[in-house]
């Protein structure tokens, strides 16, 4: 059986706001995430999982910081590619895993809901979706509050 498997991470500083978009849901903040689209650390850390799994480059080969078109994009139109890539190449995915990382805002009174947002945008089922998150204990920047990281795997199978 022809499996793949791919990891993905990502960060992003927090700004002024009052509120961050996490695996597609909105969770109340006393900061938002900077960044050229929503931001959505959780989601770019998973979308490169796929590509990697699929070794066709990360999140900026196919969606460059630096074309406008991408200005304030909601960040599941690049999840969806990279399903849609790993279709064409013959490949399902199996099952995926997400961790947050920061101090605040608490994730797992949301989890459910990113699990179900991740599950609608992949096409898989939830029971096959994972989010979980620690806090860094407070050391480092995502200790400090500057920011949220975001660690994704996913399993990828010859469809
Ligand atoms: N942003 C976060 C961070 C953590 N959690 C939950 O708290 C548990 C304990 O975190 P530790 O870093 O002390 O291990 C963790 O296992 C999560 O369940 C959270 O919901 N949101
Ligand atoms: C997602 C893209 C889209 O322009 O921009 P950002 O929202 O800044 O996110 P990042 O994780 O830095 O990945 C780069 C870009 O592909």
């Amino acid at each position: 059986m022809d499996i793949r498997l791919g990891n993905g991470f990502d960060v992003h500083r927090f700004r002024d706001g009052d509120g961050v978009t996490l695996c597609g849901v909105h969770v109340p903040h006393d900061a938002a995430l900077d960044g050229h689209s929503d931001a959505d650390v959780a989601m770019h850390a998973l979308t490169d999982a796929i590509y990697g799994a699929l070794a066709e480059g990360d999140i900026g080969t196919h969606f460059p910081p630096s074309d406008p078109q991408w200005k304030g994009a909601e960040s599941h139109v690049f999840l969806r590619h990279a399903v849609d890539r790993a279709g064409a190449r013959g490949f399902a995915l199996s099952n995926l895993d997400v961790t947050i990382i920061c101090e605040m805002p608490k994730v797992g009174p949301h989890a459910g809901a990113m699990r179900a947002a991740l599950a609608g945008i992949t096409g898989i089922d939830a029971s096959r979706v994972s989010v979980k998150a620690t806090t860094s204990e407070r050391l480092g920047f995502t200790g400090r509050g500057e920011g949220i990281a975001a660690l994704a795997t996913c399993a990828l199978v010859a469809a």
